[in-house]
């Protein structure tokens, strides 16, 4: 954040690391300390295909070895930051605002005391700038396309501004500095928050865990495929040997509570006996491996929200449709549960409900047990529900801006350019400008590009990283509908031949 010091390089703040006892295992003194290491199990590094600084393993690390500890004296929480009285006296005059709200202004609160923090050797190695969706102005906002993303991004947007405006009172009581007190300064706060903190039990806006969240991530891909597994094989099973019943009797009871177990599943957390913050390597991994961390179970959409990027496969990731409201009603099934799968299959919900609302009222509670089972009703009802199927995502796809064709080549086209004017030359290509030239309006830009020297400002890049992020998501979105077509015809060619 401010100018180098001696804790101002990454070996500094891994030197202030182990003074303050955060450590991946005890270092005897005869045993000379890599700068970049923290101990005998990790190390800073670069990984620039899965979260750029991260982790990485210094010897082979057994899945279950517990790899760092992070005593809790040394967590910035709400709690520690208001042992300061100033702080503390000032929050208790504002007691309207929300544990997220008080974490919010407790981080701008040591960022103002500069060098005076105990945590400003920590602070200096936040990121500077974020890619969350609540910093997502309206172009990047646009590029999104898609009516769910686009209304995620503004509510973000505004509720990170409403919660600014409710802690101005506190900030300007707490005589922060005018930079401070600017929503920009608030929502860099905020999306530090959102994308760094760790849960601790005794305060749900978490905590800041110094190293600790220097953990990339890597999503819980198994598990909920088990579930959707489970679902797909219980329709499956009826579909490819043709019979109408499905003898195994578990429950969507039973898939809900499976899934809740797996949510609660971290490889790290606060644990009251140790008094620090433990984490556990959740895999094997071998000397220079990336060493990961679960965040949670996120679709891609939610990791741009809280997280500001994607994953390229998320095994997590869901698709949703419209559906009339018709659908919704033929089943209890809930809303959040009626979706396309990141590989294109529908979830054993939607499949469900989507069989018992292809089927008249007046026969939906005799076949009732097969849709609840997972079974598929009739061929006759298959084919109509997988052929709707097939026509909503072509209509969605139809719908947007561009198609995934377009998409891939704009990406290429920013990824590929050596410079900027050679982007503009090449988008000058495509069937589809629009986006580009609005773009370049919108920079001031327009004209600039006969100059190969030009030299992008800050804020035209930081537009420009969130802008390709909106195009990976959209790409993603769009291939799980593509997938979602394939999937349709392949079940509709075993059923019609
Ligand atoms: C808890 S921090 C992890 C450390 C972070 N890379 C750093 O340099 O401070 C979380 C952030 O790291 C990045 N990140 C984590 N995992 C990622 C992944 N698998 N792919 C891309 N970016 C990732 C995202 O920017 C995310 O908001």
């Amino acid at each position: 954040m401010e100018e180098e010091d001696e804790h101002g390089s990454i070996e500094g703040l891994l030197t202030w690391a182990s003074q303050i006892g955060i450590s991946d295992a005890p270092t005897t003194t005869d045993q000379p300390r890599n700068s970049l290491a923290l101990g005998s199990s990790l190390c800073v590094s670069h990984f620039p295909h899965t979260g750029g600084r991260g982790l990485g393993a210094v010897r082979d690390l057994k899945m279950g070895e517990l790899i760092l500890r992070v005593p809790k004296s040394a967590l910035m929480t709400s709690d520690s930051v208001m042992q300061d009285t100033k702080l503390s006296d000032a929050l208790n005059r504002h007691p309207s605002l929300c544990s997220t709200q008080i974490l919010n202004a407790c981080l701008l609160y040591e960022i103002g005391k500069g060098k005076a923090s105990r945590w400003h050797p920590y602070l200096m190695h936040l990121p500077k700038s974020y890619d969350i969706l609540a910093m997502f102005g309206e172009f990047e906002k646009t590029a999104l396309q898609v009516d769910e993303a686009i209304w995620v991004t503004e509510i973000a947007v505004q509720k990170t501004k409403s919660e600014w405006k409710q802690a101005r009172a506190l900030m300007e009581d707490l005589k922060f500095k005018p930079q401070l007190l600017t929503f920009k300064a608030w929502v860099w706060a905020s999306a530090t928050i959102s994308s760094r903190t760790l849960h601790i039990p005794w305060d749900s806006a978490g905590c800041l865990c110094p190293v600790g969240d220097l953990f990339n991530y890597d999503a819980p891909g198994k598990e909920p495929s088990d579930i959707e597994d489970l679902g797909n094989l219980l329709s499956n099973t009826s579909i490819h040997d043709g019979s109408l019943s499905n003898e195994d009797n578990t429950t969507i009871a039973d898939v809900e509570q499976l899934d809740s177990e797996y949510q609660r599943l971290t490889d790290g957390g606060f644990e009251e006996d140790a008094n620090a913050y433990c984490f556990y390597a959740r895999a094997n991994y071998k000397k220079g491996d990336q060493v990961l961390l679960c965040y949670g179970t996120y679709t891609n959409l939610e990791l741009l929200e809280h997280y500001g990027f994607i994953l390229q496969e998320n095994p997590n990731d869901k698709v949703f449709i419209p559906l009339e409201p018709a659908v919704y009603s033929s089943t209890s099934w809930s809303r959040e549960s009626l979706y396309i799968h990141y590989n294109g299959k529908p979830s054993f919900a939607l499949l469900a409900a989507l069989r018992l609302w292809a089927t008249p009222q007046i026969k939906r509670r005799s076949v009732a047990h097969l849709v609840y089972s997972g079974s598929k009703i009739s061929a006759d009802n298959e084919i109509f529900v997988m052929k709707w199927l097939s026509n909503t995502c072509h209509g969605v796809l139809k719908n947007l801006p561009t198609s995934i064709e377009d998409d891939t080549l704009l990406l290429s086209s920013m990824d590929n350019s050596q410079d900027f004017c050679t982007f503009v030359e090449v988008t000058k290509l495509l069937s589809f400008r629009d986006e580009v030239d609005t773009f370049l309006e919108a920079h001031n830009m327009k004209d600039k590009c006969s100059d190969s020297n030009v030299v992008l400002s800050g804020k035209t890049r930081k537009t420009m990283d969130k802008w390709k992020l909106a195009i990976q998501w959209r790409i993603n979105y769009k291939k799980v509908l593509h997938d979602c077509i394939s999937y349709c015809s392949l079940i509709l060619d075993s059923l019609i031949k």
